[in-house]
Parts: C-alpha cells; sequence; structure tokens
C-alpha cells in the first residue's frame, strides 16, 4: 500500500490541483491568521429568561456599546450614542415609535442608515470578506458589501454612497434595510458564544431560548443540572418527567409544557383536582405572586402537589432499582409513620407540615396508584414523542457536551468534584471508578448512550444516569452533598433544608488545587482559565465571581429572577476579545418596553479581568492552531508539487 503521507497529499491535491491554486490558499489562510481574534461572548444559568437573554445577546454585554464608541468617541453625546444603541437591539420596535413624531423621516433614515453603516464597517473589519459575506442577509447582500467595502477605485465616493442610500429611501426601503443592517451588527459584534448552561427551569421561556439558540451563528453548551433534567425527561426518565413538570408547576410554568410543547397536562390535572379538591395544599405554594381567589392557581397548587408525591415514589423506586448510585438515604417515603403524621431522619423524628397522603399505601409506599401509573405512561409518551422537544434536544447533543477546552478556557457549569483535602474525587458507576476527567467522560458517554443506544440495557442505564447528574452527590454538575426537595416541602426545621456544597466551591482560591484540575484537563496553569456557573455569586455580600487571582470566574450572577435577592444583580456574562477577558455584571432587566421606550440598557458595570499586552490575534486562538497546520499541509503539497512528486491537474 502507498504510504498515507502520499494519498493525503494525493487527496490534497484535488482540492487544490495547481500550483496557484495552492499558494493562494496559503495566501487566504495566513490573511486569516493576522486577523484579530474574534469576540466570544459567555452566558450562564439563564433560566427561561428568555427577554434578559434576548437583550444580552443583542448587546453582546457592552459590545455594541464599545463599538458605538469607537467609531464616535466624542463626536456624538451621550444620548445619541444610546438612541443609536437601541435602534440597533430593537430596529423595528424603535422605528415604529420614531415615526410617532419625527416629521421629516426621510431625513431621519439618512442619517441614520449612515450612522448604521460607519458601525457595521467597523464590526466587519475583524473579518475576511467571505466570512462576512457569508454573514449578509439575503436581500441586501449585494448592497451592503458595497457599502461597507472600501472602494479606493471610486473617486467621489460620497456621492457614490449617497445615490445608493438615496435609492433605498427613494423605493421605499428604508425600514427593512435598517433591520437588515442591524440584525448584520448584532451578528458580526459576537463571533461565538458560549452558554455554561441552565437554559432551563424557573423562568417562563426556556424553549423561547432554545428557538434563538437553534438560528445562532456559532455557539456551544456546557449542559447545566437543569438541562441534563430535560433530557432526561425528553429521553423518557419518569423520575426526570416528574422533577420537570414538579418545576414548571412551583413557578407557575405549566404553559411551557402545555404551549411551548404541546404536552397534555390535561389527566395529570383532573386528576389532581379530584384527589386533593379539599386539600389547600399549603406546602405546595407556587413561587410566583399569590391569586388564592384565581382558578387556574388552585389547579397549579394541587397540579404541585400531585406531581411531587409522585415524583417521590418514582425516585424511590429508581434508588431500589440502582442500588449502585449508594441513595437509599433520600428514599424517603418509608420513613415516615402515617399514622403519627412524622418522619424519622438520621435518627431525629420530625413533625410533617402536610400529612395528607391519599394515593399512598404506608405498606408499599413507593407505589404509584393505577391512575399515577397510567398518567406517567401517557406523560413518557408525551414527553418522547414531542417533536419540539426533541428537536431542541437534538441541539443540546450536537452543539453541547459536560465540559469544553476552549482557547485555553475551560468551562463547565458546575464543579469537578473534590475531597475536602482538595484531591479529585473517585466515584464508582456502573462498576466502575472514575475522577476528575474521566468522571466527565463516562458520565458524557452515557448521557449519549441513553438517546442513541441500540441495547436497551444500555440506553436505560444512560437515562438513568441523566437523573443522577441532576441530583447525585456525586454529580459534577449539582454539586451538593443531597437535594433536599422533601424536606423543603415538608419540615419546619431550616437545618434540613440544607444542601451542603462540594469542597470544590471553598476552594477555589487554593491554587494548588486550581492548578491540578487545569492541569487534569490538559491545560498550562499558567495561562488558562477555569470559567463556571451554577452557583449565584453574592455580590451584594461583596462576593467576587473572579477567585484565585483571576484563574477562575464563577459567572453566575442570577438572570433568574427569583435569585436576585441573593445575588443582588441580574447576572454576569464575560466577553473574551482580542484585547483580553471583561466581565460584565449586569442591573435586573425591566423589560423589552422598557429598554426601548426608556433606551435603559441593562446597565452594566465592566471589570476587566486580564489585559493582553499584545492584541490577540486568529493565529493565537485553536482555530488558528487548526489553521497553521493546513497552511504547513499546504507548503508541503507546494513542495510536493515543485520537486514532481505530484502533477499539477489543469
Ligand atoms: O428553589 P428551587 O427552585 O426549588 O430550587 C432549589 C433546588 O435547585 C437547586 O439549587 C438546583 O438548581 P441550580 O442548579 O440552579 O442551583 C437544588 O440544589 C435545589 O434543591
Ligand atoms: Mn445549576
Amino acid at each position: 500500500m502507498r504510504e498515507l503521507k502520499t494519498r493525503y497529499m494525493e487527496r490534497l491535491s484535488d482540492l487544490y490541483p495547481t500550483i496557484a491554486s495552492a499558494s493562494t490558499e496559503i495566501i487566504n489562510l495566513q490573511a486569516i491568521l493576522n486577523l484579530p481574534k474574534g469576540t466570544e461572548h459567555f452566558l450562564t444559568d439563564i433560566h427561561g429568561e428568555y427577554e434578559a437573554f434576548s437583550h444580552v445577546l443583542k448587546n453582546g454585554s457592552g459590545s455594541v456599546r464599545r463599538k458605538i464608541e469607537d467609531v464616535f468617541g466624542n463626536t456624538m453625546s451621550v444620548r445619541d450614542k444610546q438612541s443609536l444603541a437601541t435602534l440597533i437591539y430593537y430596529p423595528k420596535a424603535k422605528m415604529d415609535m420614531v415615526r410617532q413624531t419625527e416629521t421629516n423621516m426621510e431625513d431621519w433614515y439618512r442619517v441614520h442608515l449612515y450612522l448604521l453603516i460607519e458601525v457595521s464597517k467597523r464590526a466587519a473589519s475583524k473579518y475576511t470578506r467571505s466570512k462576512v459575506r457569508k454573514a449578509l442577509p439575503k436581500d441586501f447582500a449585494y448592497v451592503i458589501e458595497e457599502l461597507i467595502t472600501e472602494k479606493p477605485g471610486v473617486n467621489d465616493k460620497d456621492s457614490y454612497y449617497n445615490e445608493i442610500i438615496s435609492t433605498i429611501i427613494r423605493i421605499g426601503r428604508a425600514e427593512q434595510f435598517i433591520v437588515a443592517i442591524s440584525e448584520l451588527i448584532q451578528r458580526l459584534i459576537v463571533d461565538h458564544l458560549h452558554i455554561l448552561g441552565d437554559i432551563y427551569d424557573r423562568g417562563p421561556g426556556p424553549h423561547i431560548i432554545m428557538d434563538k439558540l437553534m438560528k445562532y451563528h456559532s455557539l456551544d453548551i456546557q449542559w447545566g443540572n437543569h438541562d441534563v433534567l430535560w433530557m432526561g425527561a425528553a429521553a423518557g426518565q419518569k423520575g426526570c418527567i416528574a422533577n420537570v413538570i414538579r418545576i414548571c408547576a412551583r413557578y407557575g410554568n405549566l404553559d411551557i409544557l402545555e404551549d411551548g410543547y404541546g404536552i397534555n397536562l390535561l389527566p395529570l390535572a383532573t386528576f389532581a383536582l379530584r384527589e386533593y379538591k379539599d386539600d389547600p395544599c399549603t406546602c405546595f405554594k407556587l413561587k410566583v405572586p399569590e391569586r388564592p381567589d384565581s382558578q387556574e392557581m388552585q389547579m397549579n397548587l394541587r397540579i404541585h402537589k400531585a406531581i411531587s408525591i409522585i415524583q417521590f415514589k418514582v425516585e424511590g423506586q429508581i434508588i431500589r432499582r440502582r442500588k449502585s448510585f449508594g441513595l437509599e438515604n433520600r428514599a424517603l417515603l418509608h420513613r415516615i409513620d402515617y399514622e403519627k403524621g412524622t418522619i424519622l431522619l438520621d435518627g431525629k423524628e420530625y413533625q410533617l407540615l402536610d400529612t395528607n397522603f391519599p394515593t399512598v399505601d404506608p405498606s408499599d409506599p413507593y407505589a404509584l396508584t393505577e391512575e399515577e401509573e397510567e398518567i406517567m405512561e401517557r406523560l413518557e409518551n408525551a414527553f418522547t414523542g414531542c417533536e419540539k422537544l426533541q428537536e431542541h434536544m437534538r441541539l443540546l447533543l450536537s452543539k453541547g457536551s459536560l465540559y469544553k477546552v476552549y482557547n485555553n478556557n475551560l468551562l463547565y457549569h458546575g464543579c469537578v468534584p473534590l475531597t475536602k483535602d482538595g484531591e479529585m474525587r473517585e466515584t464508582e458507576v456502573y462498576g466502575k471508578k472514575y475522577r476528575g476527567k474521566a468522571l466527565y467522560d463516562a458520565l458524557e458517554t452515557y448521557v449519549r448512550k441513553g438517546f442513541f443506544a441500540l441495547d436497551e440495557k444500555e440506553r436505560t442505564e444512560g437515562k438513568d444516569i441523566m437523573w443522577y447528574i441532576w441530583l447525585h452527590p456525586d454529580s459534577p454538575l449539582f454539586g451538593k452533598d443531597k437535594m433536599a426537595t422533601f424536606e423543603r416541602y415538608f419540615l419546619a426545621e431550616k437545618e434540613t433544608h440544607g444542601e451542603k456544597k462540594n469542597a470544590y466551591y471553598s476552594m477555589l482560591e487554593d491554587e494548588k488545587v486550581v492548578n491540578g484540575i487545569l492541569r487534569e484537563f490538559g491545560l498550562d496553569p499558567e495561562e488558562a482559565h477555569i470559567i463556571n456557573g451554577h452557583v449565584p455569586v453574592k455580590k451584594k455580600d461583596g462576593e467576587s465571581p473572579i477567585k484565585c487571582g483571576g484563574k477562575v470566574m464563577v459567572i453566575d450572577g442570577g438572570f433568574s429572577r427569583a435569585y436576585q435577592k441573593q445575588t443582588g444583580i441580574a447576572g454576569y456574562t464575560l466577553i473574551d476579545n482580542s484585547y483580553g477577558l471583561l466581565l460584565v455584571a449586569h442591573e435586573p432587566f425591566e423589560s423589552e418596553e422598557a429598554a426601548i421606550e426608556k433606551e435603559s440598557d441593562i446597565h452594566s458595570e465592566l471589570m476587566v479581568v486580564k489585559r493582553v499586552v499584545k492584541r490577540r490575534l486568529v493565529g493565537d486562538t485553536d482555530t488558528g492552531r487548526i489553521l497553521k497546520e493546513q497552511v504547513q499541509d499546504l507548503e508541503r503539497l507546494l513542495e510536493a508539487y515543485r520537486n514532481g512528486e505530484i502533477t499539477e491537474k489543469l
């Protein structure tokens, strides 16, 4: 057989059949390597808050404002700059507003088209012509390209541009054009998006966020525990299904399931209303403003209780079926004395706040009643058969993973489980021991098997691992000693509600530990960073998201409204651009209307975590490394052409 190297060169010569074509490609690649590195944008713990998410995506955590600043600096008032920013974020709504008061719209269009073209020129300058071309909106591709590329050959540039702009206005296309060019700016401002997990739960619009992500030009996702919970539910794991519905009920978000995904909750609702008809369900209050007289809320409360009880039963069954998970201490229903209304936990007896368990058979407390069984069967079919949910999960599977190493940053949602001495904690999964990176890799393989394995046993193991990842103390995405859901519903004693965080979270200032983690994932501790989400950073208590002198960043600041009281802000995001790493703290987002009307951006506070001495180029990135390899290969091909090993194909 001919040598692999020769065969590879021949394949390459199919793509670049002449000295000229190979040379052109080398020159092109070399040009890309010398462009500034694209901007990466990091978001985490979005928790269904689609309006805030969408706003931060539009403004690129301040990147649009920075571009406007670069272009216009002191030549424009702060107010005008803000107004231009709002136009870029919400072009259509902003123009609707302007039209109500502006008397000379033509003039307005002319001025703003000019401003937008200037900003897009600057935003495009970081990319190759071909990349910009791919990003151009179909309808206006040619014109925009004309307007944003320098034209050294045209003598009277101003009149050339003015002609184009006048024509756009004259034929009544200014508005569509402004929308298109604003979206182009939004698109160019961020080159790549990282979502560090927890898209789902608590907020009202995870499905809307997923729809947006499906269309996003370049992204990766590190799964959060809540995302894996939904993945398990979509794969048909009943423990996950019950949790998903319980959390939707608890936050008054059942319409995510019913309207967002078309999952029929009627059987569950009918059952809950009948079974808990006279039960006030006081322990199952919702995390939304109370409206006790609303019928919908009354139903919601009952669904909340019904599905919680089903969850505790189903989870008890899983715990018994999967003894190797070692979660027997979390099977709680058999520890209840149903006569006395008490529970025995760690040798101590506690009074239950709610003792009405009409569906629990004390002699077999984990058994579902026939009706509960049927409801769960139907729900399983609804989840696994929901096309839209499955499509969203395919996005999580294709763009997502449990962790990612990207341009010297190690990204994951939760933690690397550690012992109290700072060693990587060893864990047994289905009879094999893992820790650190190997644990991450093994769990991810199981998740994928849960969806794709042909063998039923393997598939079931995979599905159960998704439930494990959601709540197991050894799960790197959960990172707490127990999930105290039962205690938080049924017991008054606050000390039982605690969930102790893994040692990881108290060791983030320990450089030895942090360096150890970075090395474990193949990174150089002198250069690299860890970025994770999951635990809200309580800024108002003086906690900082930057740990270990900037080596670690914990950027969950609480997009989730429910957590804003604790954190005092509305989330952190991170920007990694050619100049360095910027951490942005966001003020709570009021609403889209307010953002447009008052032109109130999410007011953002900026912290520079790292400023590089020399502006970073594509050549300094992971993509750059691959491109450099391509250049090397092409140079070898050129050599082969020149020394007669390979013949040009003309
Ligand atoms: O207050 P809620 O919404 O019921 O959530 C509490 C539960 O959420 C968790 O904090 C997990 O969610 P996070 O990943 O967002 O932290 C559990 O540890 C806890 O039991
Ligand atoms: Mn989380």
